[in-house]
């Protein structure tokens, strides 16, 4: 059966204990190895998907560098359009295509972004509809979408079970923390319930990549 949605792929890097940040938003958990390999992950999807506070806290390029090849598209899920135009994402709007994902009711700021060269898309009133997003994005040729955080976004996305692989790299650090930023934020659930099939081990020097399918 075709999907009417693209193939999800959630892609992190996690300490020992779970955590993707430290508590002052310190991400960098992936070896120089592990970089070449996630920027051939990025080469091979169609669009690659941060929340807003990655934008924020890391100001990361999204692009393909550490191999040769095309950048993917670009998404931000940003309910109430408040991202920097001076984040490096939006900075280089022009030479790779950038979409920013507001609520419907949301516009105040779409002439800055539009002016940068972003698209901006409308879904969902209270909260951004990711159903109909995928949907929306499927529609413009998108198929394969790597979903590169953070903990809120991936929890967002496993919630409704629009997840089809996770691709977890644990590096061999240990974080902690409370307010340590997780792999996954959120409410969380309830219950033991939602398992992946281990499908390849991958092992670099003192990181594990693991890779799960549902
Ligand atoms: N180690 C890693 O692999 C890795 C990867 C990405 C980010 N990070 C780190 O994670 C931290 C950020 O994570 P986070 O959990 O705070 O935020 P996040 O990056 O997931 O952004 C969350 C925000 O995105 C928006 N959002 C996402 N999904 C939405 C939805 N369905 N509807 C409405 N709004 C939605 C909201 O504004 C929300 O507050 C940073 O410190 C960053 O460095 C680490
Ligand atoms: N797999 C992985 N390992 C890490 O150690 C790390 N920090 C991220 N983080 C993903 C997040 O989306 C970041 O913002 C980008 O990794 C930065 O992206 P750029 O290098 O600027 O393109 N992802």
């Amino acid at each position: 059966m075709v999907k009417s949605r693209p193939y999800v792929i959630i892609s992190a890097a996690i300490s020992i204990d779970g955590k993707i940040a430290t508590n002052t938003g310190r991400s960098n958990l992936s070896s120089k190895k592990d970089l070449i390999r996630i920027h051939g992950l990025r080469k091979s999807v169609d669009a690659i998907l941060v929340g807003k506070n990655t934008v924020q806290t890391d100001d990361p390029l999204l692009t393909v560098r550490y191999v040769k090849g095309k950048s993917p598209i670009r998404i931000i899920l940003d309910p109430r359009g408040k991202s920097s135009a001076k984040s490096k994402v939006i900075m280089t709007a022009t030479k790779i295509p950038t979409i920013i994902v507001t609520l419907e009711n949301v516009s105040k700021n779409d002439e800055k972004f539009i002016a940068h060269g972003v698209q901006m898309i409308k879904c969902g009133k209270k909260i951004i509809n990711l159903k109909k997003l995928l949907q929306i994005l499927k529609k413009q040729g998108i198929n394969k979408i790597l979903v590169e955080g953070g903990g809120t976004t991936n929890w967002y996305f496993l919630k409704q079970q629009l997840v089809d692989e996770i691709i977890v790299t644990v590096a061999p650090y240990i974080v902690g923390g409370r307010t340590a930023i997780s792999f996954v934020e959120g409410k969380g659930f309830t219950k033991i319930s939602n398992s992946f099939k281990l499908k390849k081990i991958q092992r670099m020097q003192n990181e594990l990549v693991l890779y799960y399918v549902t």
